[in-house]
């Protein structure tokens, strides 16, 4: 039962007097608020220290074509781009028998049984009419027209069934654009807002151009795969979950996908890129490896995707996506097709991207790099001795009412892995089965507390910022910011993990004195989401302007539009990035970016 848990917390926090002829339970037990300041009755159940351990994880420790055709022919739109390599439409659905005459596996059929089990207690119906009149800015040159269905592009027969598996019944607001702007042949940076469909929106035009690949001559190299299509991003549990999507998205289409990440024993990998690849998902430091072991070549490339762009091309990941980028075997901008997504993008990072780009039109749809109207942002003045309290009686009050009436999942952020840890174990001995996820845990520990959080087993999940940016994981329904981080962009991925895809969510932020720095960025996006701001953290702002505190950017400058950089007026003019001019870098410069990685560190999330 998925109420268990909490049950189990109420229980444990009685029981913990069980054994102990004190009417106190013992130093650090949980007690909730209305127990607090009473004896205990004498019939309690086991400890919450002995709850049965199956409750908890246990951590033992050349550009492509594109001219035209894609529309169906009764739209009658002119597609101004992508003269070159046109291969003169027609569908393709291809290479059967590519891979060595193995069955493809119905990548639907785990949904169906998942939908089956949770909807007892949730509504899975999307609501994306909550993104109707969602402001959208396009700019470059030729931008193509948007669409308002699915059906009025043309992306295969094989394609449009796998939309109508997933139950995707219009596109959302940024596949609308995207979509067309891709199809075309353009080079795309666009930013939508965290749980808007961006992954479908770079998905479908990258498998509906290769499905119209008629024949694609490959070099013959003994044990080099040749992928048509790279699409990175920065955390192995991000790119396993744009392997699965994409996987559903190709089915029975011909297409496919391999996904490539650190952490997992390289030679199941290797035999899969064996067998054929024309998408290749990946994090930058296991492609790197299989580059050097001339496994993998570029040169084939047509389409490059980077999900999660901004984070991709900071301090941690920039010089790896570089080397892969720009020094091997990759065409270059203009001979392959770049799409770069986020729902952030801070000016300086847009600047370095241009790097990648041709001719690219940039695409802002919703107030980017702020927070959905879907989130319900509260936060709450909380000493960090209080902290844990604090949460716990969080985590009892959501046992007894739920959040928005339903019993969903909580993800937690810290700011630490010992900080993860510690938390979780807390959690656990109080009766709140936790699991926790963070960059020292082995893979295969990762993979394993996801899992029991996803399937509701442990409904509570502890993480560092390894989890903060694109995970979609429906039934997260609250997420606690334990610890704020200190970049506002990473607190907007964050919060992003709920109230996604037209549901509703909960975001709750324990704010103290350590976060002056938050105060006026996180006061301002607030306000700018019709959230109510207390008034203390109003006067926090005002006194983090006054005292210079307040070190972060924002994405886009003064207003939480994304922005392309373009635009303003000091393009070109790279000391307005760098500097911290009026309206860049507020103060902090570009060294400031993406939680302190100092140059040519690896990150530590791949
Ligand atoms: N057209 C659509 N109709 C219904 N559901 C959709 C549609 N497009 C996407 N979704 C669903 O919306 C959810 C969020 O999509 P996705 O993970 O691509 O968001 P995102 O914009 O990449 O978010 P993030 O910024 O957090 O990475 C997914 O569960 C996806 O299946």
């Amino acid at each position: 039962m998925r109420t268990s848990w909490a049950e189990s917390a109420d229980n444990s926090a009685i029981g913990s007097g069980n054994g102990n002829s004190s009417a106190y339970p013992p130093r650090g037990a949980y007690v909730p608020p209305h127990l607090r300041n009473r004896s205990l009755p004498s019939e309690v159940p086991p400890a919450a220290a002995s709850l049965p351990v199956n409750d908890r994880v246990n951590h033992g420790g050349p550009a492509p074509h594109h001219g035209g055709g894609y529309f169906k022919a009764d739209q009658g739109r002119q597609q101004g781009h992508g003269s070159g390599y046109q291969t003169g439409g027609g569908w393709n659905v291809r290479g059967a028998g590519r891979d060595r005459g193995r069955r493809e596996v119905n990548p639907f059929e785990n949904d169906e049984a998942e939908e089956q089990s949770f909807s007892e207690q949730e509504n899975t119906g999307i609501n994306f009419e909550a993104y109707d009149d969602i402001p959208v800015e396009t700019s470059g040159e030729n931008v193509p027209p948007p669409v308002n269905t699915f059906a009025e592009i043309d992306l295969g027969e094989a394609l449009n069934q796998n939309i109508q598996r997933c139950k995707y019944v219009k596109p959302t607001p940024v596949q609308r654009y995207a979509i067309p702007i891709s199809l075309s042949g353009r080079d795309l940076m666009a930013c939508a807002q965290t749980g808007s469909g961006k992954t479908a929106a770079f998905c479908f035009p990258i498998i509906s151009g290769i499905m119209r690949e008629q024949y694609v001559q490959k070099p013959r190299v003994a044990r080099t795969a040749f992928p048509l299509a790279l699409i990175l991003s920065p955390t192995r549990e991000l790119s396993c979950q744009i392997h699965d999507e994409a996987k559903k998205f190709s089915y029975q289409t011909g297409v496919k996908v391999v996904v490539a990440y650190g952490g997992a024993p390289i030679t199941q990998q290797l035999r899969e890129l064996e067998r054929g690849v024309d998408i290749l998902v990946a994090t930058p430091g296991r492609l790197v490896d299989l580059l050097e072991r001339a496994r993998v070549s570029l040169q084939m490339i047509r389409y490059l995707a980077l999900d999660e762009a901004d984070r991709m091309l900071d301090m941690g990941f920039e010089p790896q996506i570089r080397k892969i980028v720009e020094q091997m075997d990759m065409p270059p901008p203009g001979m392959r097709q770049t799409l770069l997504f986020s729902a952030t993008f801070p000016k300086e990072i847009q600047r370095l991207a241009s790097d990648f780009l041709s001719s690219y039109v940039f695409l802002a749809v919703g107030r980017v790099g702020s927070s959905t109207d879907l989130i319900a942002q509260r936060v709450e003045y909380v000493l960090e001795s209080d902290k844990r309290s604090h949460l716990m009686d969080l985590l009892h009050a959501q046992r007894e009412n739920g959040i928005h009436g339903k019993q969903g999942l909580t993800l937690v952020f810290v700011e630490t892995k010992k900080g993860a840890d510690a938390l979780e174990h807390c959690l656990c001995v109080n009766g709140f089965p936790a699991a926790s996820i963070h960059g020292d845990r082995t893979q295969q520990e990762r993979e394993l507390a996801l899992r029991s959080f996803k399937t509701g087993n442990t409904p509570i999940l502890v993480a560092t910022d390894v989890a903060a940016r694109g995970l979609d994981i429906p039934r997260v329904a609250h997420v606690v910011n334990f610890d704020l981080p200190n970049d506002i962009d990473d607190y907007v991925h964050r919060i992003g993990r709920t109230g996604r895809a037209g549901k509703m969510g909960l975001a709750t932020a324990f704010f103290n004195e350590s976060n002056l720095s938050l105060a006026k960025p996180l006061a301002d996006l607030m306000q700018e989401a019709n959230q109510e701001v207390p008034a203390w953290l109003t006067r926090y702002a005002a006194r983090a302007i006054y005292s210079g505190g307040n070190r972060n950017r924002r994405s886009g400058g003064s207003r939480f539009g994304g922005r392309d950089f373009r635009r303003e007026g000091s393009f070109n003019k790279s000391t307005d990035y760098f500097g911290g001019g009026p309206g860049g870098v507020a103060g902090g410069g570009y060294g400031n970016y993406g939680g302190g990685y100092s140059q040519g560190v690896t990150s530590a999330w791949d």
